[in-house]
């Protein structure tokens, strides 16, 4: 039986450190490695990240957008780059924000989180907008087959706030009750169970309790949004140990270079290994 995701992140940030490097292959990006803004350009970049960074870092976290834009093409650059990071031994957690009611979450879970599909990465991102409950399938299936969904509650754009931070007629934020649904979820799971949140280390210190949660809390926002080690020390405190800092431009913008790349990884992953001394 496949080990679930909890369990082989948990494995994955003690082997190579707690960091994910976010494959965002933004025009401006392959402007500056002098690639050309289409399909070939996308790929040149994206297994360029994969070749530096797959056999350093925890996990890369492609983002689907990206590969999208650029149409049919985009999309089989994305399932080689997923296939070439699993492969070269990183895990992937395809950023793609999927969220609907039930029976379409059924399918888009399909299409990412079963084994068979082309598109099947260790984890996604889903939004919970249409309520944590319509997410059911995605968080079934990605059970059955040893994978990860990891759920927006408070996200690292200024923006985020207006909505995740509306109080419930319980008196939690919306974005606190994402984090209790989750914990309910992974009750009980050892080490960690498989169902994720996102909470951005741009957020302020004590917005939210994540003692019971006992999952895996994907923190973008390092770097270019303009976070730092210190502020995912005021952020998370405690719950550090579950935390896997995300970041892309800041890493990317130091390539075409292999070693470039590589280096600047390790400088960020050497930085946060001090975190949870
Ligand atoms: O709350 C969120 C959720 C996702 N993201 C995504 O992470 C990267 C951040 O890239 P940087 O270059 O490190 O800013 C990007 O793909 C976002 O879509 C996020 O930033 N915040």
């Amino acid at each position: 039986m496949i080990a679930g995701f909890g369990k082989r992140l948990a494995e994955a940030m003690a082997a190579r450190g707690p960091l994910c490097v976010g494959i965002d292959p933004h025009p401006a990006l392959l402007h500056a490695w002098n690639l050309a803004e289409d399909a070939r350009g996308l790929e040149r970049f994206a297994l360029t990240a994969v070749e530096a960074l797959a056999g350093e870092v925890a996990v890369l976290k492609p983002q689907s957008a990206f590969f999208e834009v650029h149409g049919s093409a985009g999309v089989a650059v994305l399932e080689r780059v997923i296939a070439e990071a699993r492969e070269a031994g990183a895990l992937v957690l395809l950023d793609v924000k999927r969220g609907d009611i039930g029976s379409t979450m059924t399918a888009y879970a399909m299409a990412y989180l079963d084994e068979h599909s082309p598109l099947a990465a260790d984890a996604i991102t889903v939004s919970p907008y249409l309520g944590y409950g319509s997410l059911a399938p995605a968080i079934g299936i990605a059970e059955q087959t040893g994978r990860g969904v990891i759920v927006l509650a408070r996200t690292s754009n200024p923006e985020g706030a207006e909505l995740q931070r509306c109080l419930r007629d319980s008196g939690r934020s919306i974005g606190q009750s994402i984090v209790d649904s989750a914990a309910e979820t992974n009750a009980g799971a050892d080490p960690m169970g498989h169902v994720g949140v996102v909470a951005g280390a741009t957020i302020r210190p004590g917005e939210l309790d994540f003692s019971r949660l006992n999952g895996p809390i994907l923190a973008p926002g390092l770097g270019a949004q303009g976070a730092t080690v210190d502020d995912l020390r005021a952020v998370f405190g405690p719950a550090l140990p579950q935390v896997l800092p995300a970041t892309a431009r800041d890493v990317l913008r130091h390539g075409p270079s292999v070693d470039g790349l590589r280096s600047a990884a390790h400088r960020v992953r050497d930085e946060l290994a001090g975190l949870l001394l």
